[in-house]
């Protein structure tokens, strides 16, 4: 609500100056989007959308904006910012930027509320929708061994937003897990505090929007929306490897909103030291506050995730079903849940009971499909760091040791073997070295197979394992 109809005489004389003396795409982008508030006690205040606005008006403007207001109002007029992001988060700032205080009573929103994370629009809006799924959350997440670490700090950090860990970075294997805590954590944190702007957003997402907004000239709003959440949530933070502006634009919103103490929240389906192709002033970042695993579940916890899951669809399914299921599909949660959709597609399709037979035969296919999955890099540096017992960290450092190095030589001479890759990227996910470096580690690798026994047993021994997978 703009509260004095003099704020906006005396600001409009002032923006007529100040377009004089800027070009038009500074002017469209800095002060069109102003909004006079009031005018008191020789004080002008102006609401912009963003604390990031205001930091920027400060560093490039402050003298343009001075003199336009000493020259259209009159020496010693004050000019005060009221940042129009949060209806609970009004400060005030003088024009020299050291007096803060609550001055302002809350507002209604400037502009419309939206109702995606459409950055384009979103400046100034209250209502965000901060696109979680409401059906992963807290209650139907169910614990076990694999994830009772990760879904503590998860509870504590929804409990208390950027209080704990911040970041919190959870990491693991495909469908563990991940999507549905971080979702739970924005639900919750939204029952407790539900004036805080919540957003979940893919990596993917943000990329297509930070790509889109440099195409149409929307950057700064984009930078702008993103740095008026309060709990930023990004999964598979993976996706930003190797796009260097997606991750230097993101490393300033994550500078931004971590020193304003907001929280941040970030998933991907390898740990830190395993990201190949982030910058190091990310991959320190991520570290800062708490990484955390989610791993496979194990028997215990997919058979009470089977139970639960076969409770919630209004299904009767004999306990024998169940252990055979939670024995023999292993890999992810996700798996699981594909068994007992076509177990009950199935039944109704052909008016069977779901019999052991019927999950057998069901199983057995799904399992069959898994074992064509080809084998990746990442499997293989995997099995052979498991395999001689290394850090998989250590093998992407610069250490010349002689056993880190023999690692290092065999996961390449396998991943050129087993995998369709190149040798170039085998390179860069192993150790970032280049092709020609891979090429002279399958040659050394080759050439000891040929003459030393043990050597070529070790070798096939992991490659047996690999086919195990
Ligand atoms: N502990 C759990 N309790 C109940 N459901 C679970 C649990 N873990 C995973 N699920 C379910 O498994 C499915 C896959 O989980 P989710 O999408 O969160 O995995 P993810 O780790 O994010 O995978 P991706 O990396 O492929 O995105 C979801 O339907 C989720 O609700």
């Amino acid at each position: 609500m703009i509260e004095n109809n003099q704020a906006i005489v005396l600001w409009q004389r002032c923006l007529n100056f100040i377009k004089d003396n800027v070009n038009p795409t500074a002017f469209k982008t800095w002060f069109e989007p102003i909004v006079p508030l009031k005018y008191e006690d020789k004080a002008l205040t102006i609401g912009v959308p963003s604390p990031f606005f205001y930091e920027y008006l400060e560093e490039k403007y402050v003298g343009l904006l001075r003199t336009a207001i000493y020259k259209e109002i009159g020496e010693g007029t004050e000019l005060m910012y009221s940042i129009l992001t949060d209806k609970t988060n009004h400060i005030t700032i003088n024009i020299e930027g050291t007096k803060r205080s609550q001055a302002l009573p809350a507002q209604a929103p400037i502009h419309n509320g939206n109702k995606a994370p459409n950055p384009l629009q979103a400046p100034a809006v209250q209502d965000l929708d901060p696109h979680l799924n409401p059906n992963y959350n807290f209650e139907n997440f169910i614990k076990g061994n694999s994830n009772e670490f990760s879904r503590t700090v998860a509870e504590t950090v929804a409990q208390n937003p950027a209080r704990t860990f911040n970041p919190l970075f959870l990491y693991g294997p495909s469908g563990v897990g991940k999507t549905h805590l971080i979702n739970a954590i924005g639900t919750r944190i939204k029952e407790l505090y539900p004036e805080k702007r919540v957003l979940y957003v893919s990596a993917h997402l943000f990329q297509v929007q930070y790509t889109d907004s440099v195409r149409t000239n929307h950057f700064n709003d984009f930078i702008s929306f993103y740095q008026t959440i309060d709990v930023l949530i990004i999964d598979d933070i993976q996706e930003f490897a190797g796009v260097t502006k997606t991750q230097n634009t993101f490393f300033h919103i994550f500078n931004h909103l971590h020193q304003n103490g907001k929280q941040l929240i970030l998933t991907s389906d390898r740990a830190p030291v395993m990201l190949q192709g982030m910058e190091d002033r990310l991959l320190t970042r991520f570290k800062w506050g708490l990484v955390a695993e989610l791993e496979k579940p194990d028997v215990e916890l997919r058979k009470n995730i089977l139970r639960n899951k076969i409770r919630r669809d209004g299904l009767t399914i004999p306990e024998s079903v169940i252990c055979y299921i939670a024995e023999n599909v292993n890999e992810s949660v996700r798996e699981l849940e594909g068994i007992v959709n076509s177990l009950l597609a199935q039944s109704i399709l052909f008016k069977r009971e779901i019999d052991l037979d019927l999950a057998q035969r069901i199983v057995r296919k799904a399992v069959r499909c898994a074992e064509v999955k080809p084998l990746s890099v990442e499997d293989i540096i995997e099995k052979v760091c498991s395999h001689y017992n290394v850090d998989a960290s250590t093998i992407h450092t610069k250490t010349r040791k002689r056993e880190v190095v023999q690692v290092r030589q065999v996961a390449m001479y396998l991943a050129k073997k087993h995998t369709d890759t190149s040798s170039s990227k085998i390179g860069k996910l192993i150790g970032n070295k280049d092709h020609a470096t891979v090429l002279h580690a399958c040659k050394i690798v080759k050439d000891q197979v040929e003459v030393d026994k043990a050597f070529k047993a070790e070798i096939e021994k992991i490659e047996a394992g690999l086919r195990q997978k």
